[in-house]
C-alpha cells in the first residue's frame, strides 16, 4: 500500500490573479485564506490554511502538486523509495516548510516534469470556513480532489506513480484516435475514485495541468456555481454531466492559463476490499458536452 493518503494542495502561478479570484471566490465560492505571499491568493475549503494557492507570475503554470502522508515515518519511506528509483529528492528547509504550512516537506520532479511535494503535518486554521456562497467541500480522508496531468512520456509517468509512489490503478478510458490504443489512466490513494489521472499529451511548455477537480456536498451547489461562473463570463469547457467511473456529476470551467477546474458532487466511494480496475467506454452517462471547449493548453503542442 502506498504511504500517500491524498491530494493535499495545488500551488500554481498566473499572470492574472484578479481573474482567478473572480473564478474561484466569486464563481466557485471558495473562501479566502491566508499565506506568506502578500500578493498571493490562498483558497480555503476546509480546516487547512490553504488548499489552492494562486501566486502572481509571468506565465500560467503549475508550481507544485502537494501529496499528503500520515507522519514523518511515512515521509521518510517515500523519500527512500523515490531515491532508490534514481530520482533526486530535495528535503526542504524549515523556512520552506513554513512557507508551505506543513511540518516537513520533500520535493522532486516526476517523469513529466511536474514538481511534486510530499508533506506531513499540515497547519490548520480553526476559524470558520466562511465561503461566500455557503458551499461545503468534500475533503477530509478523500483529500482535496483530483488533478489530471498531461503526460508526455506516459509510460514513464504511469510507472513512476504506480510502481514507485504506489498509486493504485482505478481504471482507464481509451482515447479515440487512430493507431495503437492510448488511454487516460485513473489512479487512487484513498476512497476517492481517483486523486490523479494521467492523460497522454504532446510536449508543451506550460501549464502542466489538464484540470483540478474539487467536490462539494450538493447538486444545488454545483448548479449554482455553474450559473455564477457563466454570469462572470468564464468559458464552460464541458457542460454538466455524470461520469461513468466515479459517478461524479460535474462541469468544467476554463481557468486563466488554459486549463480547467472541474466542479462536482456525488462522487462514489471506493471500497478497496472489492474494487477492480475497469475500462470505461464512455466518459459520461449523460452530458459533459465538450464541443464548446476552447483548446486546452496542455494539448496544444509547442511550436
Ligand atoms: C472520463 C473522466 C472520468 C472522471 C473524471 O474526473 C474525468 O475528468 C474524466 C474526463 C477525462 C477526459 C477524457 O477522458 C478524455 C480527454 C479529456 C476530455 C480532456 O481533454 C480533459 C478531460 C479528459
Ligand atoms: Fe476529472
Amino acid at each position: 500500500m502506498t504511504d500517500i493518503r491524498g491530494l493535499g494542495y495545488l500551488r500554481i502561478q498566473t499572470t492574472d490573479v484578479a481573474r482567478w479570484r473572480e473564478l474561484v471566490v466569486d464563481g466557485l465560492g471558495m473562501a479566502v485564506g491566508s499565506g506568506p505571499e502578500p500578493n498571493g491568493l490562498y483558497l480555503r475549503v476546509d480546516e487547512r490554511r490553504a488548499r489552492l494557492i494562486v501566486l502572481p507570475g509571468d506565465s500560467d503554470k503549475a508550481l507544485a502538486v502537494g501529496w499528503e502522508v500520515r507522519d514523518q515515518f511515512a515521509l521518510q519511506r517515500v523519500r527512500e523509495t523515490v531515491e532508490k528509483a534514481g530520482v533526486t529528492v530535495e528535503v526542504l528547509s524549515q523556512e520552506e516548510c513554513d512557507y508551505r504550512d506543513a511540518e516537513q516537506v520533500i520535493a522532486f520532479d516526476d517523469p513529466i516534469g511536474t514538481r511534486v511535494e510530499v508533506f506531513f503535518g499540515p497547519v490548520l486554521d480553526h476559524s470558520p470556513v466562511v465561503t461566500p456562497h455557503g458551499g461545503r467541500w468534500i475533503t477530509g480522508e478523500q483529500g482535496l480532489g483530483h488533478v489530471v496531468l498531461p503526460a508526455t512520456d506516459f509510460d514513464a509517468a504511469h510507472a513512476f506513480y504506480t510502481e514507485v509512489l504506489g498509486f493504485l490503478p482505478r481504471g482507464a478510458i481509451r482515447l479515440q484516435a487512430p493507431g495503437p490504443a492510448r488511454r487516460v489512466r485513473f489512479l487512487g490513494v484513498n476512497q476517492r475514485h481517483h486523486s490523479l489521472a494521467l492523460c497522454p499529451a504532446p510536449p508543451t511548455e506550460e501549464p502542466g495541468l489538464v484540470h483540478l477537480m474539487t467536490e462539494v456536498d450538493t447538486l444545488d451547489a454545483v448548479g449554482q456555481a455553474l450559473d455564477r461562473v457563466r454570469k462572470l463570463g468564464f468559458s464552460i469547457s464541458s457542460t454538466l454531466g455524470r461520469h461513468t467511473n466515479d459517478k461524479m456529476v460535474s462541469f468544467y470551467v476554463r481557468a486563466p492559463g488554459g486549463w480547467d477546474l472541474e466542479f462536482g458532487t456525488e462522487g462514489m466511494l471506493v471500497d478497496e476490499a472489492y474494487y477492480t480496475a475497469e475500462e470505461i467506454t464512455a466518459d459520461s452517462y449523460w452530458g459533459h458536452d465538450w464541443s464548446g471547449s476552447e483548446p486546452l493548453a496542455a494539448f496544444s503542442p509547442k511550436s
